[in-house]
């Protein structure tokens, strides 16, 4: 039962990566609680960022922890290999990558062919980090027992928790991690663990859910995820990714700067609203986890 998360990259006013600020953020994390970093993922800002870019991400984490699993997707299949090339010199937990998207129909074995590529250049263990609503693309599960082989595991990014557990059905000793911060409960209870963005700044909530689950205690696990997903529903009236970065700051006291266009900071206006609507949540997550 793992809490994986989709590790935001903080940004300065410049756009560029502020490489300090994600060394400080992956150290809280993993002293708070989380078992894995996914780097380069969606609330990572992965697709808008470069190859030297998820390289330098890379690079930053690994200086303070190997728990990491590192996505290398990109439309550029020579920046893919490059990328996977250059993690030989880091003993991580895995690559992971979303399948080729924005062109439309994309035959299957295109695709599977994109996932084959990379494992023939990758030293590590291999992931699909599956996300329909972002890329197009449902790899199901019987499209990836095509290439089970290749595969240790994956990240469902689906409301549907069916779809996930499907994998598991057809593949049982598949790696399965759901995606959505609303199913957090139900992946740890029935999947190998969640990728939770929301633990980017919920980090001590999620480990208490986690705790929670351990002991059988469930009414009180599903109260704290009622409890995320009403930061969740806030955050998206002002961009969930964009949000991130300012409710970091506010739960866990410390700057991770900026998003950076097309993910742009919230003008002062939202984050002044946007902190103000989560207080009373923020007092009530207060009282029942730290
Ligand atoms: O950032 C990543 O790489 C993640 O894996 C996190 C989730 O994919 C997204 O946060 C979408 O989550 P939902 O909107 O709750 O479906």
């Amino acid at each position: 039962m793992e809490i994986v998360t989709p590790i935001l990259t903080p940004f300065t006013k410049e756009g560029e990566v502020d490489v300090e600020k994600l060394k400080n953020h992956a150290k809280y994390l993993i002293e708070n609680g989380i078992d894995i970093l996914f780097v380069n993922g969606t609330t990572g800002l992965g697709p808008a960022l470069s190859k030297e870019e998820k390289l330098k991400n890379l690079k930053a984490i690994y200086d303070v922890t190997n728990k990491i699993i590192f996505q290398v997707g990109s439309l550029n299949i020579n920046d893919v290999i490059d990328l996977v090339k250059a993690s030989k010199d880091y003993d991580i937990i895995g690559i992971a990558s979303y399948p080729p998207y924005y062109f439309p129909r994309i035959p299957e074995k295109m695709i599977l062919k994109y996932f084959l590529t990379i494992s023939k250049y990758s030293p590590h263990p291999l992931y699909l980090y599956n996300y329909p609503l972002a890329t197009g693309y449902d790899i199901s599960a019987k499209t990836l027992y095509q290439i089970k082989d290749i595969m240790t595991g994956l990240k469902d990014t689906n409301q549907d928790l069916a779809h996930s557990l499907e994998y598991k059905i057809l593949m049982p000793n598949l790696k399965v991690y759901n995606g959505s911060d609303s199913l957090v409960y139900y992946s740890l209870l029935s999947l190998d663990g969640s990728v939770t963005a929301v633990s980017n700044y919920l980090p001590h909530l999620m480990r208490k859910m986690k705790e929670y689950i351990s002991k059988k205690e469930l009414d009180k696990a599903i109260e704290l995820q009622k409890l995320v997903n009403k930061v969740l529903d806030i955050s998206r009236k002002y961009g969930q990714l964009s949000s991130i970065y300012y409710l970091v700051k506010e739960f866990l006291g410390y700057d991770v700067g900026y998003p950076r266009g097309p993910i742009f900071p919230l003008e002062d206006d939202e984050v002044k609203a946007l902190l103000n609507e989560v207080q009373p949540i923020k007092k009530e997550i207060e009282r029942l986890v730290l």
